[in-house]
């Protein structure tokens, strides 16, 4: 299943990160930066339907998504287009992405930013605060109830918002178990790539009002943006479609069904 080959791939990283860098260090230079108010969060909480907008070049499922790939200005396009913030992929295996397209962005862009990789090893809590995001990923399916809260803590010490993915019921009750602000249900079947919006319809009920709730995945058009809306979704994450649009602003319009 490409969760266990994106985990493989994602201890190799982990590995050359230590090498690189002794943790403590890592940890200790974090921890040493502003803590911030956790604007990822703030922002989710906008009136209407919040979106985040996706800096994906690949993935697992689609291929090469984008052959061209000027970065900054596909994070500068979603800013000037409105979004509410950005997710930038880092993964470089299966998603060709870097930890510095996300540095990059961070330097240009105002927007809160989401950093979406596998994480596994707290190094990479440290390391994602010391790149500049404002929030990370972290995914039920790879992380146990304890880690995730372990990892949630280690968010609060950074000011890192935690994006808790869950897929089913248990993992939501895990994600919760944890202490998630956020719960993200991903649309995707990781195991057969299917994609079914119901996922996220059929779960909002198991989350609390209070607790963020972000559909992911599979969001091509206004009338699913408009069905998410109306199962009260907090926010949808959005790649491919947004990737694959010469206009930035206009499909966002579109999106969020103001065309
Ligand atoms: O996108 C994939 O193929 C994928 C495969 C395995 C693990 C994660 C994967 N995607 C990460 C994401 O969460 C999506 O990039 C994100 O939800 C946006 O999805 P989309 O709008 O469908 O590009």
């Amino acid at each position: 299943m490409i969760l266990d080959k994106l985990a493989d791939a994602t201890r190799r990283r982990v590995e050359a990160l230590k090498a690189q860098t002794p943790p403590e260090e890592l940890k200790s230079r974090a921890l040493a930066m502003d803590r911030g108010a956790f604007p990822f969060e703030a922002a989710l909480r906008a009136p209407d339907i919040a979106v985040i907008c996706e800096v994906k070049r690949a993935s697992p499922s689609k291929g090469v998504i984008a052959g061209e790939f000027p970065y900054l200005d596909i994070a500068r396009d979603y800013e000037k287009a409105g979004a509410d913030a950005v997710s930038v992929l880092t993964e470089p295996d299966y998603f060709l992405g870097h930890p510095d397209y996300l540095s990059g962005i961070r330097a240009q862009v105002g927007l809160p930013l989401l950093r979406k990789d596998f994480i596994l090893d707290d190094c990479q809590l440290y390391e994602s605060k010391l790149i500049g995001a404002d929030a990370v990923l972290l995914i039920c399916a790879l992380l146990d109830t304890e880690t995730l809260k372990s990892y949630i803590g280690i968010c609060d010490s950074l000011g890192l918002s935690a994006l808790v993915e869950a897929h089913d019921a248990p993992e939501i009750r895990s994600a919760l178990a944890a202490g998630a602000r956020i719960v993200g249900v991903n649309n995707r079947d990781l195991r057969t790539f299917q994609v079914d919006l119901g996922n996220s319809v059929r779960l909002r009920p198991l989350v609390p009002g209070d607790i963020l709730f972000v559909a992911e995945s599979g969001i091509k058009t206004a009338e699913d943006v408009g069905l998410l809306r109306r199962a009260g979704v907090n926010a949808v994450l959005i790649g491919e479609t947004l990737m694959r649009s010469g206009d930035k602003k206009a499909a966002l319009r579109e999106l969020r069904g103001m065309a």
